[in-house]
């Protein structure tokens, strides 16, 4: 989503430049030594040909199909960026309080439609969400839009209001089917069971409402939608070749 799918949040801080995975924004990513083992295993087979960016892409088409999602067929042949800016990610990226107008806008930025953003957060029906990101809809008061049993829930998960940053203290996205992507986010939303505030507004804000009603009543329809928005993701402004390369490592830019 910075810049396009150039896989630039890879880049670690070098020579000074704060990169994308130093802001606050990116609380959480984590397991990138799995890019390592990938790109080690490419550069072995056939040396400096595919880019961390397809790397990123791909991962995410076969992360979406072994979560039980829709397999979505991927173009290959991204370049990677030799620029990582911290900046950058609070202009293009929402953060978890955002204003669902200003979520929106961001993805229709980059040609995703309103559907296909209420589509794409169906993503959240996996993964956890660490403390540091939910505390502020549980203290000092319980937000009123969140179920009173869910957020007793999420307190049992983050009994402080001040969570220690660096203890993995997380609460699950979904509880009933966490491992799989499916429409039972939608579902949750209907029951104020959101756990972001971008989530829960998707059910209440009038542009996306009919949509989280439509996608909660039929996941082959959520499964379509989303695999439309996906590729529409994964083809987000692509470099031409004189401007990126091809990694030799997804850490660091290549020298010389
Ligand atoms: C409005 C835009 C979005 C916002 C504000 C947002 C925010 C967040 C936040 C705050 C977390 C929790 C991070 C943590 O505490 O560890 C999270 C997790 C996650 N997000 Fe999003 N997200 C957005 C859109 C998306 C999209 C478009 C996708 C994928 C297509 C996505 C996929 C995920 C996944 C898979 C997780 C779980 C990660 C894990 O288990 O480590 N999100 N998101
Ligand atoms: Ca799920």
């Amino acid at each position: 989503m910075v810049g396009g799918c150039d896989a630039s949040i890879l880049l670690v801080t070098a020579a000074g430049a704060m990169s994308e995975q130093t802001s606050q924004r990116s609380f959480g990513m984590r397991n990138f030594k799995y890019v390592a083992t990938i790109k080690d295993a490419l550069e072995r087979e056939c040396p400096a040909t595919v880019s961390c960016a397809d790397i990123v892409a791909l991962s995410a088409r076969d992360g979406v199909a072994l979560l039980g999602g829709p397999y979505v067929p991927m173009k290959m042949g991204r370049k990677d960026s030799r620029v990582s800016r911290l900046e950058a990610v609070e202009d293009s990226i929402p953060n978890h309080d955002s204003d669902i107008s200003l979520v929106l806008s961001r993805f229709q930025s980059i040609g995703i439609n309103v559907e296909g953003t209420v589509a794409l957060l169906g993503s959240h029906s996996v993964g956890r969400v660490h403390c540091v990101n939910l505390v502020h809809r549980l203290y000092p008061a319980v937000d009123p839009t969140l179920d009173p049993d869910y957020a007793a829930y999420l307190k049992g998960r983050c009994p402080s209001p001040e969570p220690d940053p660096t203890a993995v203290a997380y609460g699950r996205n979904d509880r009933e089917t966490p491992m799989t992507i499916d429409n039972m986010y939608y579902k949750h939303l209907l029951q104020h069971k959101g756990l972001l505030r971008v989530d829960q507004q998707l059910a209440s804000d009038p542009s996306t409402a009919p949509f989280v009603a439509k996608m909660a009543a039929d996941n082959g329809y959520f499964y379509e939608r989303f695999a439309d928005a996906l590729l529409l993701l994964s083809e987000s402004n692509p470099l031409p070749s004189d401007k990126g390369e091809v990694r030799k490592d997804c850490r660091f830019v290549n020298s010389g």
